[in-house]
């Protein structure tokens, strides 16, 4: 078995965790000790990716290409990638974060619409970034969606397509059975991107590796939306402890994940019942904070309000219908 590419993401999909609040010094302070321990791959940018600091999505402390910048300093040997959303985030974006030194944009669609990525895909590989697909909530498509929409993102000129398992919500055959099918059609790297509502983030990370992903995403200190993503340090002693190769100094990540905890993680990371119903309901992660808001405002349990979303099939990007699914809820006194 190759190398496993690791791509950190507690400075992109943690944003969610402290509400878009990082500092340039953490950043600073996380890129540099990740990529001291050998991290190849760091994602810096608002949790919902380029653009994404909106009243809607959650104001940033900081402007994103400020972050970039910051990291590109520090970064050494690893490599600086964004996440952009075509909607939330424009090629406008995408272009001042190439000029701010980010080398790897993913780029990230619900998993039926791989189409609206092919400008933006394009447009990163004529900059010469290395370019990924990243396919959102893919549990919610059968593994032969899940593939047709990955050929798309190959053929836009993508150098990997992830299936990305946004509401936690996989179970370890639905893992293998994507994973797999990707990688018997597809020519690219494949990747996956857990989430541990079920508390599976560590086993799933295992399974898509198993069924032939090389690229995986971690989370130092779990530092991700819902019940946080992979453990990083976690998954790289693992991987160590099976003989698999990462390059990445285990005693230096787990030095950083003390930090983390320490002086970021503003409570534990763990499995609370909102971020456990996510992956229970298969809905998006990020909802959680938008409907524990919405509960307080129409007083509907947020649990009642996530399972509804669930059964609505709610996808990123329409986090207004949070509140209007609550307050329906609270009118009509919808009951699961
Ligand atoms: C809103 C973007 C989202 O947080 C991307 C991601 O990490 C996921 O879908 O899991
Ligand atoms: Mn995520």
């Amino acid at each position: 078995m190759g190398k496993i590419l690791l791509t950190e993401v507690a400075l992109r999909d943690g944003s969610h965790v402290v509400g878009h609040q990082f500092t340039k010094e953490q950043v600073r302070y996380v890129v540099e000790q990740a990529s001291k321990a050998g991290v190849p791959y760091i994602e810096v940018t608002h949790g919902d990716g380029l653009g994404g600091s909106s009243l809607q999505y959650g104001l940033s402390k900081e402007y994103d290409i400020d972050l970039v910048k910051a990291a590109v300093e520090v970064a050494g040997d690893s490599i600086i990638s964004v996440l952009l959303l075509p909607g939330i985030g424009t090629i406008e974006d995408l272009k001042e974060a190439y000029q701010a030194g980010a080398r790897m944009v993913r780029v990230a669609t619900h998993v039926t619409e791989a189409d609206v990525s092919k400008q933006h895909i394009e447009t990163a590989k004529s900059m010469g970034m290395e370019t990924i697909g990243f396919l959102m909530m893919s549990h919610s498509a059968p593994p032969e969606v899940v593939l047709e929409q990955a050929k798309l993102m190959e053929s836009y000129g993508a150098d990997a397509v992830y299936v990305t398992d946004s509401a936690g919500a996989m179970l370890l055959g639905d893992v293998q059975a994507r994973i797999s099918l990707l990688k018997e059609h597809l020519s690219v790297d494949i990747g996956f991107h857990a989430h541990n509502n079920l508390s599976l983030a560590v086993a799933n990370s295992l399974a898509a590796i198993e069924a032939g992903a090389n690229r995986i995403d971690g989370s130092v200190c779990c530092l991700g939306a819902g019940a946080g993503n992979t453990q990083t340090e976690v998954l790289v002693g693992v991987l160590d402890r099976m003989g698999i190769d990462t390059n990445i100094d285990l005693y230096r990540m787990l030095d950083l994940a003390d930090y983390v905890r320490a002086n970021i993680l503003p409570a534990p990371q763990d499995i609370t019942s909102g971020s456990f119903i996510m992956g229970y309901a298969g809905v998006y992660s990020s909802f959680l904070r938008h409907a524990v808001i919405a509960s307080e405002k129409f007083g509907v349990d947020s649990r009642d309000i996530l399972i509804e979303l669930g059964k609505r099939n709610v996808v990123g990007g329409q986090e207004d219908t949070i509140i209007e699914t609550a307050q329906q809820m609270a009118e009509k006194k919808v009951s699961v």
